[in-house]
């Protein structure tokens, strides 16, 4: 049996079904400050001595604001019908509202064009990390005034990508926004503030109900929201541990979900945060309904779960699974988590349209050796996870795409250039691309799907 060749189920997938990657601007682009695009926090947070792996900054990354061209024809080569990027707010608004900066639509622009040329659809994240820094020097996201800038920055998008963009969504990962910018402050802004916390979140859900009307306001017909889920499993069936995985899944899974979809906050949350959770009346609650039109899941790992009153504020931690492989991320390979979590999200919202935005993972690749770059765990990750995709198919999960995370090897925000995570590898020293050994699985894997192996 070729070792390369995906023993996966036949059963193909749905007609049109994509199969893409994934990236973000700030992790891929460099040139930030090119054709007049304003500072974000990231460039700042980079650039702050101490906050990221090595000095490591996005200033070059994999250079692709500059090799697009040759980007976007490598996804061709992959077989690629679908492809996920982020739009930096900075390139279109450089003060973050206010005056339009025309060569950053120009490049957005033209990247999209060029997918299209090549069959490739785009779809496009509205916000994936990268605030301008004069909107964070206002407050950021923890300004009552954040919905507003960011549904007037959707607004201008909306208008001149609309009649080619037909995948859109708003914001990637609002878990990850709120608590690693705001609570744990390992992500830019870097603040940690358990009362600043649950404003911040209130505010992206605001946010995304925002850009959802403005989207409907300009006939936008599919807008989802991009969330981190990971199903919570307790270490034990001791009742201290089962409410501690409860909060957890509260916490990670159901915080910015269960608004959308129901208009209230998930009830663990008051005691998560205590005295820090703020009082919103029935209507504040209710503006939060914004269910979008497909739920972009992100999937990486589990956790197993045990309580631990150190931890805070949630009382929880996760319990290292040592017998099992972990990749370069220390995070568990745990395909079945996919499978479940895709059923939950069937199972409590209705079985919405799902896209997986993203799945993947970093291993300390080894060097290339004759133009071939085995990476070999990559390779059984991909395989794993995307029979586990297959699965939840099987049970109805109304499952529409799968996006590797991610096309190139990126920054990879406070680790830097450590951690590698594409199907594609980019040399630290001039950017070369070369397709790893699970790129051409992907590519392989993608034509027996399609029936055309
Ligand atoms: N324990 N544990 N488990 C998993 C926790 C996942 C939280 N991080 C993410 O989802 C980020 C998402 C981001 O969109 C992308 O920009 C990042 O490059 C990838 C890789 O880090 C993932």
């Amino acid at each position: 049996m070729n070792e390369q060749a995906p023993e996966m189920p036949t059963d193909s997938p749905p007609s049109g079904f994509l199969w893409g990657a994934a990236t973000s601007s700030y992790q891929i682009e460099g040139s930030p400050l090119a054709d007049g695009a304003g500072p974000s926090i990231w460039h700042r947070f980079a650039h702050t001595p101490g906050r990221v792996l090595n000095g490591d900054t996005g200033d070059i990354a994999c250079d692709h604001y500059r090799r697009w061209r040759e980007d976007v024809t490598l996804m061709a080569s992959l077989g690629l019908n679908a492809y996920r990027f982020s739009v930096a707010w900075g390139r279109i608004l450089p003060e973050g509202t206010g005056r339009v900066n025309q060569p950053g639509l120009d490049f957005y622009r033209h990247l999209v064009d060029a997918l299209l040329e090549q069959g490739i659809e785009p779809m496009l994240t509205l916000y994936h990390w990268d605030l301008p820094e004069a909107l964070d020097a206002r407050g950021g996201w923890a300004s009552d005034a954040s919905p507003g800038w960011f549904a007037d920055y959707a607004r201008i998008l909306y208008r001149a990508l609309g009649d080619r963009v037909r995948l859109w969504i708003t914001l990637n990962e609002p878990w990850v926004i709120t608590a690693g910018g705001y609570l744990f402050g390992d992500l830019a802004p870097g603040h940690r503030s358990q009362s600043e916390t649950p404003i911040v979140a209130h505010n992206l859900l605001r946010a995304h109900a925002a850009a959802l009307a403005s989207g409907r306001a300009e006939g936008i017909e599919r807008i989802g929201l991009a969330v981190n889920l990971e199903p919570q499993y307790p270490a034990s069936p001791l009742a201290d541990d089962i409410a501690a995985t409860a909060r957890r899944d509260a916490f990670i899974n159901r915080w910015f979900l269960d608004p959308v979809f129901f208009g209230r906050y998930p009830a663990e949350m008051e005691a998560i945060f205590g005295t820090a959770w703020p009082e919103y009346s029935a209507s504040e609650l209710d503006a939060l309904r914004a269910p979008p039109d497909f739920i972009g899941v992100n999937y990486y790992s589990r956790s197993v779960v045990r309580a631990d009153p150190t931890e805070q504020p949630v009382g929880a931690r996760r319990v290292r699974q040592d017998a099992r492989p972990h990749t370069a991320m220390d995070w568990e390979v745990y395909p079945q988590g996919l499978t479940h979590i895709l059923a939950w999200i069937q199972g409590r919202y209705g079985n919405p349209p799902v896209y997986i935005t993203e799945n993947g993972a970093a291993f300390d690749d080894p060097p290339p050796v004759a133009g071939r770059l085995h990476d070999r765990q990559r390779v059984a990750y991909l395989r794993s996870h995307l029979r586990a995709a297959s699965r939840a198919l099987r049970r109805g999960v109304d499952l529409r795409g799968y996006f590797a995370w991610s096309l190139l090897d990126n920054f990879e925000w406070s680790y830097g250039y450590a951690k590698r995570f594409g199907l594609v590898r980019v040399d630290p020293v001039d950017r070369q691309r070369l397709i790893k050994d699970s790129g051409r699985f992907y590519r392989d894997a993608i034509r027996r799907y399609e029936g055309r192996a």
